[in-house]
């Protein structure tokens, strides 16, 4: 693993920082391996950087979006990572349709569509069983409590070692995830994360040692590239590399 930690001055340097290094990274992949695979991060803290991206114009013919994690409800619910990235990037420039591969949140039981998706991914990836697709890049963020995507503390989503996708769970309420596994197996993940309520969570998540239980976003170790990218107010305390 190459981890990188760099700290930008406020939230519109960490947002341009955070898009110079997407589009480094999707150009790139297309150049190496013909398309780039790339999964969103929801919650607030990237949709501006999903705003820049519909500034560019990209091959979105070789770009396929993916999503880390889904709250369970409707693309049109306000609470959707789905609908929040659609409005920001997807439906202002020209993706095709089939490149666009959301979490399905309409099955009674979200353990149903947590499978079906796993099944999309080993069929797009073209995985044999027990096999991990490795993405490009992944976008995440953390919450004030340490966790990442829908790996929330002391859930059973943070011990899932054989799965892609599953049933993540935040106060009862039920999300679609990424597996830590899944999310390790990336070329790049790129946290980018905002604002000093996060300063407690990430001193425990850099702390030599700690309880991933408690701290999910420590169970993130990819083997490739580990990007960090936090503004001033997050990232304070941390030593930058
Ligand atoms: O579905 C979600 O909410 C996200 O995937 C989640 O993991 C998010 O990245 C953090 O909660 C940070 O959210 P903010 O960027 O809004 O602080």
């Amino acid at each position: 693993m190459n981890k990188i930690v760099e700290v930008l001055p406020d939230k519109d340097a960490l947002i341009q920082r955070s898009l110079a290094i997407v589009l480094d990274k999707i150009q790139a992949a297309i150049a190496e391996r013909g398309r780039c695979t790339i999964a969103l991060a929801g919650g607030g803290t990237p949709k501006p950087l999903y705003e820049q991206l519909a500034t560019h114009d990209l091959a979105w013919d070789n770009i396929h979006i993916f999503w880390g994690d889904e709250r369970y409800v409707p693309a049109d619910h306000p609470d959707s990572n789905e609908g929040m990235a659609r409005h920001a990037w997807l439906d202002q420039v020209a993706f095709p349709p089939a490149n666009l591969h959301p979490m399905p949140t309409a099955n009674p039981d979200p353990a149903v569509s947590a499978s079906q998706h796993e099944s999309e991914l080993q069929q797009f990836f073209q995985l044999q069983p027990g096999e991990f697709p490795r993405f490009d890049i992944i976008l995440l963020g953390i919450g004030d409590d340490g966790h990442t995507a829908s790996l929330f503390p002391h859930t059973e989503a943070l011990q899932v070692r054989d799965r892609l996708v599953t049933v993540g769970n935040k106060d009862g309420q039920p999300r679609i995830t990424f597996t830590a596994p899944l999310i390790n197996h990336a070329r790049t993940v790129l946290f980018v994360v905002a604002e000093a309520s996060k300063r407690p969570a990430l001193a425990q998540i850099f702390a030599p040692v700690a309880d991933d239980n408690i701290y999910p976003a420590r169970l993130i170790q990819p083997e490739g590239e580990l990007w960090w990218l936090l503004d001033q107010a997050a990232g304070q305390d941390l030593r930058r590399s």
